[in-house]
């Protein structure tokens, strides 16, 4: 039977990696559906990987995950075009204006939290939000909103009776409850509007594994370590790629103190990959799975607790919920209104 997955934010980086590497491992019986906002780049991503595998069954589908409106027409095709998903891979994400504290990263470097500093980046980042034509906070649209709302969306497909399905949440290790606030849940207020993004996609984790797996579906996190992407450059604007590219012996160095400088997307992929081959009843839903590479470049998967509690994550799944119903309720208006104007 041929396993459909689909794979967000699958133009570039983790999730492109992710692709390319479930086509070299698992040549037949696989659909893959690459949802991505950019379609240029969509565009060259499918090139690619069906240049490597000319036989591979890839699709497109247009998905910006900060759109209410965006969602729910992209999952509308989904139903359209499939009768079943085995995968959902939420990986779509976005750090958008990096602030980068030099002088808490040279004092980082001479404490004994370097190593935590190195694979967290605790301390060192902010970033300046922005909100969206929905009028919600812009990454937790992105990374986090837009997201339920299209597990919520395909419920049909990935609640069928006698199969199960999996999603998959690109976390991070950046993910700290100190960054979230069930009072202010998509960070209007704080200055780690990423951090508080990915401790929520921790916490929903938990909370859909609770109301979902009875239906079949289960939910797992992961981060894929610190790697070189589009991400990750925007952190230093000024500093052009080939600079990353020079300072690469530096980051092998570090990788010898700490395996989570997984560097290459196709390192980080390492958990997505080794959470497809799992038997989702076996996962524990309080765990993160890190991509890690070893100083001898040898990739791994390792289980890490996490700092999240069930009532924590029962009362973000009811805050998720009710805005959920605001928004659709909010899209129902607009239409209406727009189909009167006509
Ligand atoms: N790089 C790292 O060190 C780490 C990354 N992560 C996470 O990994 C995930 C992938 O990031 P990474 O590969 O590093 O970075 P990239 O920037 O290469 O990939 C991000 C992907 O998300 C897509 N995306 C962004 N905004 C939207 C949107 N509104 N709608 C649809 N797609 C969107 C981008 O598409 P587009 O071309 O349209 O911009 C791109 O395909 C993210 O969730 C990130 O938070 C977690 C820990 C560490
Ligand atoms: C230019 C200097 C010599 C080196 C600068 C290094 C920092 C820019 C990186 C060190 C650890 C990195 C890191 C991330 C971003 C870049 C660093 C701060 C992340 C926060 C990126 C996004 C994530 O989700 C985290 C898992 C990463 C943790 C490590």
């Amino acid at each position: 039977m041929s396993k459909v997955v689909l794979v967000t934010g699958a133009n570039s980086g983790i999730g492109l990696a992710l692709c390319e590497r479930l086509l070299s491992q698992i040549p037949e019986g696989l659909q893959l559906c690459l949802a991505c906002r950019n379609m240029q780049r969509a565009q060259a991503a499918h090139s690619a990987l069906l240049a490597s595998h000319p036989a591979a069954q890839v699709a497109l589908l247009h998905m910006d995950t900060s759109s209410i409106s965006s969602i729910i027409r992209a999952a509308q095709e989904v139903r359209l075009r499939y009768d079943r998903l085995d995968y959902l891979f939420l990986n779509a994400g976005i750090m958008p204006n990096p602030q980068f504290d030099v002088n808490a990263f040279f004092k980082g470097l001479f404490s004994s939290s370097v190593i935590t500093m190195f694979a967290t980046g605790e301390g060192i980042l902010t970033q300046k939000d922005g909100v969206t034509p929905d009028g919600l906070q812009e990454v937790f649209a992105t990374n986090l909103f837009g997201h339920f709302l299209l597990v919520r969306e395909l419920e049909p497909l990935l609640c069928q009776a006698g199969q199960t399905s999996q999603l998959v949440w690109t976390s991070s290790s950046n993910a700290h409850r100190s960054a979230f606030s069930l009072e202010d849940i998509q960070h209007q207020r704080g200055t780690q509007p990423y951090s508080s993004s990915k401790y929520a996609s921790d916490l929903l984790s938990l909370a859909l594994n609770t109301h979902y797996n009875k239906q079949g579906l289960y939910s797992s996190v992961i981060c894929p370590g610190f790697v070189m992407t589009n991400l990750t450059y925007s952190i230093l604007p000024s500093f052009p790629a080939f600079l990353w590219t020079l300072l690469m012996p530096i980051f092998w160095l570090i990788r010898m103190f700490t395996n989570t400088f997984t560097l290459t997307a196709y390192n980080g992929a390492e958990a997505l990959l080794w959470l497809f081959k799992q038997k989702p009843e076996s996962l524990d839903p309080y765990v993160k799975y890190h991509s890690l590479t070893s100083g001898l470049g040898t990739n791994y998967t390792q289980p890490h607790k996490m700092d999240i509690d069930l009532e924590t994550s029962e009362s973000l799944y009811e805050k998720l919920l009710q805005l959920e119903s605001e928004v659709r309720k909010k899209l129902m208006e607009e239409q209406e209104e727009a189909s009167c104007r006509i």
